[in-house]
């Protein structure tokens, strides 16, 4: 997975004047690179600069200072990037959390997961490119029935979808989905990460996944950078990050989902512990974060994962 670079972003700094006297230093000289296949998260408190990094990425913002490449592309030069912009938006796309507002709600489902073959002239058929709208909705578990109903028709989860099946119409070989579950139901959070992994898998999507919810992108990413006050503080193997967390920032922020010892679980008189328990114990049990503070008890990691693309009972502790 590591040997294809996609995105390298080297010494970005993005700062904001605000008057004479006041600049935020949003993201402030930070480095990463993202290889192909992989799912790279980026996790820090409210505030501490990771959708800045994901809107410089995305040149919405030119840095202050710095590079950003796609592949051995600088795409960060604003005169680069005029002659580069079908290039960007061909190869990468964003999903944010709020998909209402991303969404034209005078079009209809169809035609807005139609409109980006349409303006980058894929599939000049027009048969074709409803199949290829069909094949979409049919990826994010869209009900065909929808495809005339518009966004304010659709539930938050729904819109989500719609969302994401738009992202993904071009095939793009890198997504940035920045909170892209926040706003849903956690019994969808669980059906929208389970289809990032099947993308990863079956069609060896690249994402920049940005999460407050640091169960969640245990569970989805590879590895991880951890940023606080605009600077990336530490960046690991998802595994290794979670198992011991170095800088102290990372701890504060990990302390609440440590994995407490299951055996002073079992001693908690939560009922629908002991009825997991009873369900699933079978002597070797398995305590599995599905999300921050949601933990599920299985006797398999297997038993766990399927239980998660189910996941409507989840246990709190
Ligand atoms: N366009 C802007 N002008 C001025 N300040 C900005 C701008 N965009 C972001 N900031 C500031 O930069 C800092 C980082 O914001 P950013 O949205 O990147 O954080 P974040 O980690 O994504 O937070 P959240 O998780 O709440 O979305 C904040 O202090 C924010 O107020």
């Amino acid at each position: 997975m590591k040997n294809e670079q996609l995105l390298s972003v080297k010494n970005l700094k993005q700062y904001f004047k605000l008057d004479r006297n006041t600049v935020i230093k949003a993201v402030d000289d930070i480095s990463f690179e993202i290889y192909k296949g992989e799912i790279f998260g980026l996790v820090g408190e409210s505030g501490s600069g990771k959708s800045t990094t994901a809107r410089s990425i995305l040149s919405i913002y030119q840095p202050t200072s710095g590079n950003i490449y796609y592949r051995d592309k600088l795409i960060s030069n604003p005169r680069i990037y005029r002659a580069e912009k079908r290039f960007i938006n061909r190869n990468m796309q964003i999903i944010f959390q709020n998909s209402t507002a991303a969404l034209n709600s005078r079009m209809t489902v169809k035609k807005i997961i139609e409109e980006p073959l349409l303006i980058q002239k894929l599939y000049p058929n027009k048969e074709d490119r409803l199949a290829k709208v069909y094949e979409l909705m049919d990826l994010v578990g869209l009900d065909k029935v929808y495809q005339d109903k518009y966004p304010y028709e659709c539930s938050g989860g729904q819109r989500q979808r719609i969302g994401i099946a738009r992202a993904l119409s071009l095939s793009p070989e890198f997504i940035i989905a920045d909170e892209p579950i926040a706003s849903l139901d956690v019994s969808i959070q669980a059906q929208i990460i389970n289809l990032f992994k099947k993308l990863q898998q079956e069609k060896g999507m690249t994402c920049l996944f940005i999460s407050h919810d640091l169960g969640m992108v245990r569970y989805v990413c590879n590895r991880v950078a951890v940023m606080y006050r605009g600077k990336i503080v530490e960046m690991a193997e998802t595994k290794e990050l979670y198992r011991n967390p170095v800088h102290p920032y990372t701890r504060t922020l990990f302390a609440s989902i440590l994995v407490p010892d299951p055996s002073c679980l079992k001693k908690r008189n939560h009922s629908k512990y002991n009825q997991l328990r009873d369900d699933y114990w079978d002597g070797e049990n398995h305590l599995l974060e599905v999300s921050d503070g949601h933990f599920v008890l299985c006797n398999s990691r297997q038993a766990a994962e399927e239980w998660i693309i189910n996941w409507n009972e989840y246990v709190t502790i």
